[in-house]
């Protein structure tokens, strides 16, 4: 690994989904597979659940980051570069774009409360409904929210049928019938679930969740509870699109496409809306410290 300069970074989560924002205007940064394990690595880094580097997207399609700017996305565009914790690139992380969108309102790289993310999905448009240097709720315009049909998983000792959902990446949405919030609290989620390698090629997240229930929040028609094992990372307190996934797959099995769901994950609860096969997905955002990394520190 080439010896890196001190940067800057700052610490942020989403509903407990844990960061290491990186600010890289130019993408200067030789972001490696390696570099991206040792910042997330909770004794020998930071430690988070994945990093962002924010650069923009002109400057990652210049230094050959991106191949192309993708779809709705800008060259002036901020870029949310999302990495998982052992290095892999994903395509989206919802948690990620609203902490993402926060920082940049913060840091003044945005003078609006509403403007684009670009991901490696597309354009994510997002609304800043209140926000400080610490504390901000923020919704994401979370784009297609595709159904895929049936697959199984064998996780946490069940065997399970669950609804493949794409949300720019890839999740098996499983909806288990008289699963109560304790019994979901209660299940042990440490090892990676079985999935079908031919239906996710390049693997997937896995959500449980909690059948619908009546919601009593004015705007909210149902409630649901889940828990995550994402792909690139292990179980997180929290996941964006897994969020969606979710809500997009307990809809299903009432036989619903559209409608707001309020849902509670171990790191908080978010509300995600339906309709016309788009997702909007609205929540919390924190940021919890601005340091430095010394240089040469992972070397
Ligand atoms: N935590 C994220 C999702 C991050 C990417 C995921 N692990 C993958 O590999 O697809 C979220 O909030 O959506």
């Amino acid at each position: 690994m080439t010896t890196l300069p001190a940067l800057t970074y700052v610490k942020g989560h989403g509903t407990q989904n844990d960061f290491v924002i990186l600010p890289d205007t130019y993408a200067q940064i030789e972001f490696t597979a390696e570099l991206t394990a040792a910042l997330c690595d909770r004794q020998r880094g930071i430690g988070a659940d994945g990093v962002l580097r924010v650069a923009t997207a002109g400057a990652l399609v210049a230094e050959g980051v991106l191949d192309r700017l993708p779809d709705g996305v800008s060259g002036v565009d901020w870029f949310m570069d999302y990495r998982n914790a052992d290095g892999s690139i994903a395509e989206m992380c919802g948690n990620g774009v609203r902490v993402f969108a926060h920082f940049c309102r913060s840091a003044e790289l945005v003078d609006s409360d509403h403007f684009t993310v670009g991901s490696r999905a597309g354009g994510r448009p997002v609304t800043i409904h209140r926000a400080d240097g610490v504390d901000a709720e923020v919704s994401v315009a979370m784009g297609d929210v595709v159904l895929g049909g049936p697959s199984k998983t064998a996780v946490a000792g069940l065997h399970l049928v669950g609804e493949m959902v794409d949300v720019g990446n890839p999740h098996l949405a499983c909806v288990v019938d008289g699963l109560t919030p304790d019994a979901l609290r209660a299940l042990d989620l440490t090892a990676a679930p079985d999935i079908d390698r031919t239906a996710f090629p390049n693997g997937a997240n896995v959500e449980l969740v909690t059948p619908l229930q009546p919601s009593d929040v004015d705007g909210v028609d149902f409630h649901a509870w889940m828990r995550v094992y994402e792909r690139g990372v292990g179980e997180t307190r929290s996941c964006g699109t897994g969020l969606v996934a979710a809500a997009a797959a307990a809809l299903a099995s009432v036989d619903r496409t559209e409608g707001t769901v309020g849902l509670t994950v171990p790191g908080g609860d978010v509300t995600v809306s339906l309709a016309d096969g788009r997702a909007v997905l609205r929540g919390p955002s924190k940021l919890v410290a601005r340091g430095e990394l010394l240089a040469g520190w992972a070397d």
